[in-house]
């Protein structure tokens, strides 16, 4: 196995708001490989976001640790923060208008980040124009983002977030504004560049055509990861040569979508909410380690 790209270990985020602590993330573990395309669902209110924003620099995480390409999201100072943003991540975000400036034209928009980053003019306009093409609007350079429909500007988005080159690309809800179709598109535009670039994805959403279309789906309940559905032969053999440390499996409908519930560090796990509702049992129950798996019973009374 590669060594991951994103390696979270008991991530914890609190909001403070006056006197109140919001506790977003709670113990999280997340571990991406590079070249992988995942999708984080969950309940509104969940984490997803907070996740996100720390896996772009944009927030600290309060305890516990988060490690994105060798950068340890903990520790780093305000100019190595400036840095890891602008060149190991790129983002985007479902309302366009946080991803374009209004004024500029596509190209300019691509080439703002390689001149915040220091590229002479000629390498971004080139890189611009390159990057524009394959995100299929090499004919749109001059357009506006007024002047560009829905799919267009989250596409001008995904190459202003690819604009230096960065390892991770981290997409928060980016088809939420998108009819089915369109959405399909971009995350078809996904592949594409994670097949071409090797780039590998992070996208939030609520869409479950979306979410299924990742090699790998993580539900995050309570600011803690819950679930995972790995789909696609290579991962899941991955998956299974990693299995007895890290997942137990608790359903398998085809060969190529398996779901698992994951264990933390520390020897937690959650349950699906549709186990504990068939579970016959609340609160307590007995554990039995069995060779190569755990089985959990109700505690009888003698
Ligand atoms: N800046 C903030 N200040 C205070 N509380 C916050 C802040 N950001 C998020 N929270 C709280 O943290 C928790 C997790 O929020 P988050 O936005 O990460 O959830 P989410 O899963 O992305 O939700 P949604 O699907 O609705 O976007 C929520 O209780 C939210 O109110």
């Amino acid at each position: 196995m590669p060594d991951p790209i994103v390696l979270c270990d008991n991530l914890v985020k609190i909001y403070k708001v006056a006197d109140l602590e919001v506790v977003a993330l709670q113990g999280l573990d997340l571990e991406v490989n590079p070249g992988e395309v995942i999708s984080i669902v969950g309940a509104s209110g969940s984490g997803k976001s907070t996740l996100l924003n720390i896996l772009s620099g944009l927030d600290t995480p309060s305890a516990g640790s988060c490690i994105v390409d060798s950068n340890d999201l903990t520790r780093l100072t305000q100019a190595q923060r400036i840095v890891y943003r602008r060149q190991i991540v790129g983002q985007i975000w479902q309302q366009s208008g946080r991803n374009l400036l209004p004024e500029l034209h596509a190209q300019a928009n691509v080439e703002l980040p390689q001149m915040l980053s220091g590229v002479g003019s000629t390498q971004r306009s080139k890189r611009a124009k390159e990057l524009l093409e394959l995100v299929g609007l090499g004919d749109k350079l001059h357009k506006k983002p007024s002047q560009l429909s829905g799919g267009e500007q989250q596409r001008t988005a995904i190459a202003v977030a690819l604009a230096n080159e960065p390892k991770v690309l981290l997409a928060d809800e980016p088809t939420g504004e998108l009819d089915s179709v369109t959405a399909g598109e971009i995350f078809a535009l996904f592949r594409t560049l994670n097949q071409q670039l090797g780039l590998t994805i992070i996208t939030v959403t609520h869409d479950a055509t979306i979410a299924a279309a990742a090699d790998r789906t993580i539900a995050i309940r309570d600011g803690r990861t819950s679930t995972e559905t790995v789909r696609r032969e290579t991962m899941l053999e991955k998956v299974e040569a990693h299995m007895p440390t890290s997942s137990a499996v608790i359903g398998l409908s085809s060969r190529t979508h398996r779901e698992s519930i994951l264990i933390d560090r520390a020897g937690r796990l959650q349950l699906p909410k549709e186990a504990i509702e068939k579970l016959p049992f609340k609160g307590r129950a007995e554990v039995r380690i069995i060779d190569d798996h755990v089985e959990l019973w109700p505690i009888l009374e003698s």
